[in-house]
């Protein structure tokens, strides 16, 4: 009998039955929000568990991967794109927005106006990237700084109202100073996007990474008047 076990006890694989493989993931997961809110700050925590006062404003976009063990069959490979806060202001969002699947929206608790431009950031997003079945990529609200004094400050109740009403997966209130709750909120961003992940037509559909330098120098031209 071919592949039959070879009489030890333990666990032989019974001929025939294919052992599932370990099923590869790469999402392509962006950071946006406001100047100075913490962005950069809570992918370096993440992903090198590193944290610095001193603030270096992003230019442009940046990057970091991060390899997860999902599970005993699943790996992800989540590959942040950590988009400067002057970008709102800039052109270059559609291109760095292309083929995402996930997105945090940061704001600083400590600072109020920057809670007034989630809005702008995440009506910017659904405009420009959707899932490829059509709807808005899965996001959550990031309150950051909340090591230091609120500023205005929304009840966790109205913070539920205000996701709700605006299409967030979730909220949660980080730090990237104490490394309060990110590994949480990027737990539970990744696991929206695996839950969507079934009705994406195929593999080739999801967080390809695909950086070609023509288009982002075509679109990086300053526009002729
Ligand atoms: N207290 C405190 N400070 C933080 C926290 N996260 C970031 N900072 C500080 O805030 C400043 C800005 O942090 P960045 O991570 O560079 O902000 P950013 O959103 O990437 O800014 P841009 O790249 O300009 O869009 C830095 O001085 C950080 O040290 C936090 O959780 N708590
Ligand atoms: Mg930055």
């Amino acid at each position: 009998m071919a592949g039959g076990s070879s009489g030890e006890t333990g666990r032989g694989v019974a001929a025939g039955t294919a052992v599932p493989e370990t099923q590869e993931h790469l999402f392509k997961v962006l950071v946006i929000g406001e100047l100075g809110v913490g962005k950069t700050s809570i992918i370096k925590r993440y992903v090198h568990q590193l944290f610095s006062q001193h603030y270096r404003a992003t230019i442009g976009v940046d990057f970091a991967l991060k390899v997860l063990n999902w599970d005993s069959k699943t790996l992800v490979r989540l590959q942040l794109w950590d988009i400067a806060g002057q970008e709102r202001f800039g052109n270059m969002t559609r291109v760095y927005y292309k083929e995402a699947v996930g997105a945090f929206v940061v704001f600083d608790i400590s600072r109020g106006s920057t809670f007034d431009a989630v809005l702008k950031w995440k009506n910017d997003l659904d405009s420009k990237v959707q899932l490829p079945n059509g709807i808005p990529i899965p996001t959550i609200l990031l309150a950051n700084k909340c090591d230091q004094k609120k500023d205005s400050g929304h009840s966790p109740s109205q913070m539920d109202q205000f996701c709700k009403e605006n299409g967030f997966t979730g909220w949660f209130e980080t730090s990237a100073k104490d490394n309060i709750n990110i590994d949480e909120a990027v737990r539970f961003l990744v696991e929206n996007i695996l839950a969507h992940y079934k009705n994406f037509p195929n593999e080739d559909d999801v967080g390809k990474i695909k950086l070609d330098q023509d288009t982002l120098r075509a679109e990086s031209k300053p526009q002729c008047c």
